[in-house]
């Protein structure tokens, strides 16, 4: 699933998997990371979600990224705070009060500002990845996030294999894309009506043995590239 594919999920406003409601899994479950209001909350592939507005709402300043310029501008449409814009080359930066809404790839974010992420919140965003760039994403985060840095992680398992978003992500997926680098507890496995397991995990990043400037840093990498 390339960018071109999204842009055209887009353009053609094929969002089946936007929610007109708060993720009840996020209200559940967020007070689990006991987090300070005031705490920096990733929202990687954000689309236009309002979950965003819910963790804005708890107080925390919130970092959404999506490839879509679109998503951007519904979701800072839906608030009234005045918008400022810049760029930091292909990434279009929009700060809406406590909101940083980038719209761009997520594996160009920079360094410094994950650095700074006390959590990070994935609904549909592992799940929209296919298999390879999930272990991509999965070592991003992990060469990004400090030590102690958490993910709320929402996953889907349909009874039929898709060969389009959302993927099915098991829990044997889950272990082997992030156990070596988080300590993953299992807060809950639901199965809906539809047949649908959903699972949320709460992830804590381990310290690594010695954390930093590792060769194969993926973000000190991809800045030295960039
Ligand atoms: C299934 S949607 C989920 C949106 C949102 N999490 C939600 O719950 O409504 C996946 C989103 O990821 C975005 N996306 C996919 N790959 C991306 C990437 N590498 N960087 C940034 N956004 C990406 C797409 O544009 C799309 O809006």
């Amino acid at each position: 699933m390339d960018r071109a594919y999204w842009e055209e999920v887009w353009r053609e406003e094929d969002l089946g998997f936007h929610q007109s409601q708060v993720n009840r899994h996020l209200q559940r479950f967020w007070s689990r990371l006991k987090l300070a209001p005031e705490a920096r909350v990733l929202v990687p592939l954000c689309g236009k979600s309002l979950d965003m507005s819910w963790l804005l709402s708890e107080g925390h300043d919130v970092i959404g990224v999506d490839f879509s310029r679109k998503a951007q501008e519904d979701f800072l449409a839906t608030r009234q705070e005045a918008v400022r814009y810049s760029q930091q080359k292909d990434l279009y930066l929009a700060y809406q009060g406590a909101l940083l809404f980038v719209a761009g790839d997520v594996f160009h974010l920079r360094q410094e500002m994950l650095r700074s992420v006390d959590a990070v919140y994935d609904r549909a965003a592992l799940v929209a990845l296919p298999p390879a760039t999930r272990q991509n994403y999965a070592f991003f985060l992990a060469q990004c996030l400090r030590p102690g840095a958490q993910i709320l992680l929402v996953t889907r398992q349909a009874p039929e294999e898709r060969l389009s978003p959302p993927f099915n992500i098991s829990a044997e997926e889950v272990d082997r894309l992030y156990g070596t680098n988080f300590r993953i507890e299992r807060l809950q496995r639901e199965e809906r009506g539809d047949g649908v397991i959903e699972e949320v995990y709460l992830m804590k990043r381990k310290t690594p043995k010695a954390f930093g400037r590792l060769p194969g840093d993926a973000c000190e990498a991809r800045q030295a590239s960039s």
